[in-house]
């Protein structure tokens, strides 16, 4: 018998499942959570600083692949992937060892991982949407939707050099999350290590046409203190079916596992889900979690030279090797509900510090209790509101809008309040506003001649809300299906790496042979389709007032409002 592991590092926490190599079935799962990350040690929320510390991954690595290798022969452990959060880069030494692992940078953020939703960086990004268009050059934004975002490689290492010239100095070079850890796992060196396909060509710009990586004169033109760093970083990159190497001595012994194991090259984590919920030509795939990313694929010569303006990058083999993978997404999904709940939570937070009934232990048990059950509680009295009784509107832009058309410096908004207005309509709304999103993503794409034939959801919302599922599926006016997989990045993982250790030729037989199918179906309720169409129109108006109304993001307003916020 044969397995794989598949590793998925997700915002918050890691995890890890080992699965039949052959047939997909799930042998054992660990997760484990960020420790640092957890207190929020080096983020900073007000600046949308969020940064991550490399020994949260590393211990997150030990702690659940040893706990799932442990149930069969190491022997038999053939191959390993991982997929993590994206654009997540962090400054590494001349041999790829994380700057935060280093003396004198045990504490500093520039020097750690800055994570997909630490939006600082939105003065470069502004500068590098001017460049892109101004310089006289290629366009180099133009495979990644046209619109180059603050949540992406270039716009944050042009942030941290600029903001830390210690790590600025330090730093030889930046990786990818993913490519971080595949080099740990694997012990190459730096210069030869093969770089992921997916990460580099849906966030580094890097492109074939243009020999890989923007050009030394366009970065240099961006920030001086760029200069030299493309020749440091690659010009290669390799899809997530190839084998990147071997474990290494160390991390086979520190896994539990043997140097025989192979390594395939690392994705991003909604892809790698994509590929787990069966995604085929022109199926969208929404991976509902902290954010959601919407994943489609379609054939290379079907697209031809068509650009789809307005997403998060076109790139060829992203997904599936030999297709064309296209990405778009939002920003705040279930972060948005987190946010809702955080409000509503205030007086748990500062008022139950000050009873004199209950003991401490009393309160952190009442906190705990009630938080709990918040998230699952809202989303039954919301769908219990009845329609008619609310007009309340929601723009879901709280961390930005991702898709269509990247503005990170937009925000979220509220409408039609009443005396009457309740947590649950207000709920409610957020839910909906999330939906007429999505159903903005979906027409982006079939105006531009990309049709998506259907849509599969997975990842935690699209497990826990039946309430999200039923209005996604009202509001797009489509079926839904949800995949069986709970931890569908970690099996696609798991698929990517049998196809790297040989098991299966390809990524489109590893999905017939490793998939889990689907648990349910949400089909529209005809009864809702119409008013949800008119709701839809109301966001629209809303969004454009809104966005209208907010400052266009030249780095001068980025920067005055990073330092209203600092
Ligand atoms: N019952 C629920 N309804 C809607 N959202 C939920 C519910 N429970 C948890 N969530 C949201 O799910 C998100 C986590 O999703 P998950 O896919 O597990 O994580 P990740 O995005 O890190 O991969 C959180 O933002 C949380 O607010
Ligand atoms: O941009 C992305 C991948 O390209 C993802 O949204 C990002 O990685 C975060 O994912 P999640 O919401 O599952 O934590």
């Amino acid at each position: 018998m044969k397995y794989v592991i598949g590793i998925d590092y997700g915002s918050d926490s890691v995890r890890a499942v080992l699965v039949n190599a052959q047939t997909g079935q799930e042998v054992a799962q660990a997760v484990h959570p960020y420790a640092r990350w957890k207190e929020q040690r080096y983020c900073n929320a007000t600046k949308n600083q969020f940064r991550q510390h490399p020994l949260d991954h590393m211990e997150g690595l030990e702690a659940t692949v040893r706990r799932v290798a442990q149930k069969v022969p190491a022997e038999q452990i053939v191959g390993l992937a991982v997929d993590t959060t994206g654009s997540t880069p962090g400054p590494v030494d001349e041999h790829g060892v994380a700057l935060a692992l280093k003396p004198g940078f045990e504490d500093n953020p520039n020097a750690m991982f800055v994570l997909w939703k630490d939006h600082t960086a939105l003065p470069e990004a502004a500068e590098i949407n001017h460049l892109a268009k101004t310089w006289g050059g290629e366009d180099f934004t133009q495979f990644e939707g046209g619109i180059y975002s603050s949540e992406w490689f270039w716009a944050k290492i042009a942030h941290v050099v600029r903001e830390d010239e210690a790590v600025a100095q330090a730093a030889y070079s930046w990786m990818e999350h993913c490519d971080w850890l595949t080099l740990l796992l694997t012990g190459g060196e730096l210069s030869t290590f093969k770089r992921s396909r997916c990460a580099a060509g849906h966030k580094a710009m890097w492109h074939e046409s243009w020999g890989g990586l923007p050009s030394e004169e366009f970065l240099t033109l961006l920030e001086p203190k760029l200069g030299g760093l493309r020749e440091r970083l690659f010009e290669q990159t390799y899809t997530a079916d190839e084998v990147a190497g071997h474990l290494s001595e160390e991390w086979a012994q520190r896994l539990g596992l043997t140097t025989n194991t192979v390594v395939a090259v690392g994705s991003f984590d909604a892809h790698a889900g994509a590929v787990a919920g069966e995604i085929e030509a022109y199926s969208m795939v929404k991976v509902m979690g902290t954010s959601t990313c919407d994943i489609v694929v379609a054939p290379m010569h079907e697209v031809g030279d068509k650009l789809v303006p307005g997403i998060c990058g076109q790139v060829d083999g992203s997904v599936i090797p030999g297709m064309l993978g296209l990405e778009a997404g939002q920003s705040a999904v279930g972060d948005l509900l987190a946010w809702f709940r955080g409000v509503i939570e205030w007086p748990l937070r500062t008022l139950l510090p000050q009873s004199v009934t209950l003991s401490l232990e009393q309160q952190e048990a009442l906190r705990e209790e009630l938080s709990d059950k918040m998230m699952a509680e809202l989303n039954k009295a919301a769908a219990a509101v009845n329609p008619d009784d609310s007009q309340v509107l929601a723009l879901d832009w709280v961390n930005g809008r991702r898709t269509p058309d990247a503005n990170q410096a937009l925000k979220g908004a509220l409408m039609n309040l009443t005396m009457g207005t309740s947590a649950p309509q207000i709920f409610r709304a957020l839910v909906e506003s999330i939906c007429y999103g999505s159903k903005q993503i979906v027409e982006r794409f079939e105006q531009e001649g990309i049709p998506i034939k259907q849509v599969i959801g997975l990842g935690g919302v699209a497990k826990k809300s039946g309430f999200m599922m039923q209005t996604l599926a009202d509001v797009l006016n489509r079926p839904i299906k949800v995949a069986e997989s709970d931890q569908a990045p970690a099996l696609g993982s798991a698929m990517y790496a049998a196809v790297a250790a040989g098991i299966h030729p390809d990524v489109v037989t590893a999905q017939k042979a490793m998939g889990n199918g689907f648990a349910e179906t949400y089909t529209p309720n005809p009864a809702r389709v119409a008013d949800y169409q008119r709701r839809y129109e109301q966001y629209q108006a809303f969004g454009q007032f809104v966005e209208q109304n907010t400052p266009a993001m030249t780095s001068e307003v980025a920067e005055t409002e990073t330092a209203q916020h600092a």
